[in-house]
């Protein structure tokens, strides 16, 4: 080919990248205007950017790292209690509407930008359409019920122990522990026995596994990222796996955890279900049950439900137990008062009591109540949508099936609920029956309505017993940690700290005797 036609070849080339760039710029620019003038909600306060695209909250919660939710406050500020964050999506300050929108009655749809990075529709949690979410939860509802808990304690009591057991190696070494990480393997081995039968055995490997705090607010990154940018979850999900891990090395953890799930989906759907096993799993309990239909029992969506589990029983807790043992190490009389209190139930900690007989407690549920309340573990703001009707705040008709969302940190941290709200204070448990009413109303850490915390039972029954575990068999000290490695400072879906690369770290000073 000449050279003038090489170079005429070019310059069509660029023309016609030209065009399509020129072509999607006025696209995009129609969609902002009829975002800002023509949109259902156009009424509604905020700041224009932020109604017009969802790149003013892809700046705050990419480029700035989790920081919509402060920001969203700020707004709230300036604009009211009800305003519009981004395109699509509303956002109420205030703790007495909470209930309306985190409801159990009628429908409830979640809107799909805020569960596509997780899962494209497989499990409960990534189910978008009320109905179906119902036939999903109503099926794992069972299995998570306080009693299935309390009949399978056996399981958590047992991994506590062997925690403890190799917490104890450490005392007087001077290495420092990444309790995160510990706690994650606690965790983690827990909610995989406890699911899909697996014992993953992390307590029982040398050292702790750190990486799982990367992993955890890796896909706080993503979840962020493809809010702004949805074709990237069809990318990923295309690429090939070498090349996910070299970018991003933390996401193993994950991919390894897809295998193991589909593999043992497969298996559990070749074996027998009447095969007498060690205790009853989740995905036995799926495949059992007789409301649900062969497409709800794939491998795929097996794996999607198992793995969605993990990711919820994990870093949650153990985010909550690191934050009861850094408030409790800064405060010795705390300390000393819970001692007390569970040595009068539990004389010897490693004769350890049923946890039904720890929640009993005053003081140590006030201690579990305010670690949740400033732990809270999963910060994200997740938003529901009435698809069938409209919702009224005020003077203000919420149009049928608008995305509306309320944040658990501004419940939580809300001074006039919890006078100095940053302030880590048992006693605001123990009031009166009335003042603690009031506070349970706000207390939100599992979400409430159809689409709460699938887990919390759990959660208290692994609160309990690990921290009664630890609280009184081991002394500890911070080791280089501070306030700024616990308390909020960014919403990675999971709580991050200001400081949280090096994670909260512990020496054990002395096992108890
Ligand atoms: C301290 C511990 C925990 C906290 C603070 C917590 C918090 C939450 C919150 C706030 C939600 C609502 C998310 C949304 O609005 O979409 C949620 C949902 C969920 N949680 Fe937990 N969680 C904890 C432990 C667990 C455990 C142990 C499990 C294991 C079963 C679990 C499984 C789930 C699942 C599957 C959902 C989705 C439910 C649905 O959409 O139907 N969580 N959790």
């Amino acid at each position: 080919m000449s050279s003038k036609l090489l170079s005429e070849a070019q310059n069509l080339t660029g023309r016609v990248l030209l065009l399509l760039v020129g072509i999607w710029a006025v696209f995009y620019v129609a969609k902002v205007i009829r975002r800002l003038y023509f949109h259902p909600l156009a009424k509604f306060p905020g700041p224009k950017l932020a109604a017009g695209t969802f790149l003013y909250e892809a700046y705050y919660d990419v480029i700035k790292r989790g920081k919509y939710v402060h920001r969203i406050e700020e707004m709230h500020k300036r604009y009211g209690p009800i305003i519009r964050i981004n395109p699509q999506e509303l956002h109420v300050y205030d703790p007495t509407f909470y209930d309306s929108v985190y409801s159990g009655n009628g429908k409830w749809s979640k809107p799909p930008y805020m569960v596509r990075s997780m899962d494209p529709g497989f499990s409960a949690f990534g189910t978008l359409d009320h109905d179906h979410h119902r036939l999903r939860r109503d099926a794992l509802n069972k299995f998570f019920s306080k009693q299935k808990v309390n009949s399978l304690q056996h399981v958590i009591q047992d991994l506590a122990n062997k925690l403890c057991d190799k917490l104890e190696k450490y005392s007087n070494t001077g290495i420092p522990i990444d309790f995160e990480g510990a706690f994650g393997d606690f965790t983690l081995d827990a909610i995989a026995e406890y699911t899909i039968d697996s014992k993953l055995g992390l307590i029982d490997r040398e050292g702790f596994t750190s990486d799982l705090r990367k992993t955890f607010r890796g896909l706080g990154e993503f979840g962020h990222l493809v809010k702004a940018l949805p074709i990237l979850t069809t990318v990923f999900n295309n690429l090939p796996r070498w090349f996910v891990l070299a970018a991003n090395p933390n996401i193993k953890v994950l991919l390894d955890w897809d295998d193991t799930c589909l593999s043992i989906a497969h298996n559990l759907l070749r074996t027998n279900p009447d095969e007498t096993k060690e205790h009853p799993t989740v995905l036995r309990e799926i495949i059992a049950d007789p409301d649900l239909g062969p497409s709800e029992k794939t491998p795929k969506r097996l794996m999607f439900e198992a793995k969605t589990i993990l990711n919820a029983g994990t870093g949650t807790i153990s985010w909550t137990l690191t934050t009861a043992i850094w408030y409790l190490t800064a405060n010795p009389d705390m300390l000393a008062r819970l001692r007390a209190e569970i040595r009068t139930v539990m004389p010897n900690a490693r004769n350890p009591v049923k946890y039904q007989e720890l929640e009993q407690l005053p003081y140590f549920t006030a201690v579990v109540k305010e670690s949740l309340r400033l732990g809270f573990g999963a910060t994200m703001r997740s938003a529901r949508a009435a698809p069938d009707r409209a919702l009224q705040y005020g003077n203000w008709t919420i149009p049928p099936n608008t995305p509306v969302s309320m944040s658990i940190s501004h419940m939580h941290h809300h001074p006039e609920i919890y006078p100095d709200p940053m302030r880590f204070d048992p006693e605001r448990w123990l009031g009166d029956t009335e003042e603690r009413h009031r506070l349970e109303r706000f207390f939100v850490p599992f979400s409430r309505g159809t689409r709460n915390c699938l887990g919390s039972n759990l959660a208290w029954a692994e609160l309990y017993i690990m921290l009664s575990q630890c609280v009184m068999r081991i002394d500890l000290e911070p080791f280089q940690t501070t306030l700024e490695h616990i308390e909020m400072y960014s919403d990675m879906i999971v709580s991050e700290p200001k400081r949280w690369k090096e994670g909260p770290r512990f020496l054990v000073k002395n096992v108890v005797t």
